[in-house]
């Protein structure tokens, strides 16, 4: 008799997921509402594994809430946690609108209490809250040196619930994204690394902008990353409040209000799925 036909499995523990992205930024989202917290840093790395598990820039799993329709939270694929993620709240408000026909939702983050609404055309507007611009509260240092990064021109600082590092640039097709983007991430001035934007202006009311995410690295967009884009290009009198952006994988429309910063963009919903977490390779 074979040994490896009577060698023990483990029992199957199946999760199930929705794989949606907006603008190619692309998440796994777990619904946990009613059960414990099922994520933790060395799953969501498993998981997160483009070879080896599913794959996502980010994870976000949705938890019942005693403050708002649902609770979210946000996992990177190097399995480190986010405070904010744009696109995925945007995702995870047309998945719950879908199911209850409503044409809003809350949801609680880490950042606090966000408003998501159906637009006419099927996209989906969320507000992002105010930017936090105080830089000792997102958390930077207030002593930042620019002169040792790998690039020039000063940084605009911006907390969306997380950290934006965002760098004007006047050709943004001369920008190493991989090179320049991790080294940002990962300089000692930023304590709780990074997300780094790189933005060329092409008018008041048009932005185009890469993004190197902190870990995730690149992505195809960033909805926290466009916020803080708008948010630093206003402040620098760059641009109106209210722009178009251009990402690598499509274009969002920013608004700059008295109530905070509106993101409005397309989502995708992409297939419903499960996998037996007993399968996933521990990652280090
Ligand atoms: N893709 C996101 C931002 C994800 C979080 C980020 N990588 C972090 O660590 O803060 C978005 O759409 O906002």
């Amino acid at each position: 008799m074979s040994t490896n036909q009577n060698t023990p499995r483990p029992p199957c523990s199946p999760l199930s997921f929705v794989k949606m992205h907006g603008l190619g930024n692309d998440f796994v989202i777990i619904d946990s509402r009613g059960r414990d917290a099922q994520i933790t840093p060395a799953l969501a790395k498993s998981i997160g594994d483009r070879n080896r598990g599913v794959g996502f820039d980010q994870l976000a799993e949705i938890r019942s809430s005693d403050s708002a329709d649902v609770d979210l939270d946000f996992w990177n694929n190097d399995g480190s946690r986010a405070g904010a993620c744009g696109n995925a709240t945007r995702c995870v408000a047309r998945l719950l609108m879908d199911e209850t026909l409503a044409d809003s939702i809350t949801i609680r983050t880490e950042r606090g209490l966000l408003l998501a609404k159906r637009t006419e055309n099927n996209e989906v507007s969320v507000n992002m809250g105010h930017p936090i611009l105080d830089w000792a509260q997102i958390p930077l240092s207030h002593e930042v040196d620019v002169e040792h990064l790998p690039l020039t021109g000063d940084p605009v600082a911006v907390g969306m619930g997380n950290p934006h590092a965002v760098f004007f640039v006047d050709d943004i097709t001369a920008i190493d994204l991989a090179v320049q983007g991790s080294a940002v991430e990962h300089d000692p001035i930023f304590p709780e690394r990074t997300n780094v934007e790189f933005a060329e202006i092409r008018s008041r009311s048009d932005i185009r902008m890469r993004v190197w995410e902190r870990g995730s690295g690149i992505t195809l967009a960033c909805g926290s990353g466009a916020c803080a884009t708008l948010v630093a290009a206003s402040l620098r009198g760059l641009t109106d409040k209210k722009v178009k952006m251009e990402v690598d994988g499509g274009t969002l429309t920013l608004d700059w209000r008295n109530d905070g910063v509106w993101m409005t963009g397309p989502t995708q919903r992409v297939f419903t799925a499960s996998f037996d977490t007993s399968f996933l390779e521990p990652i280090s």
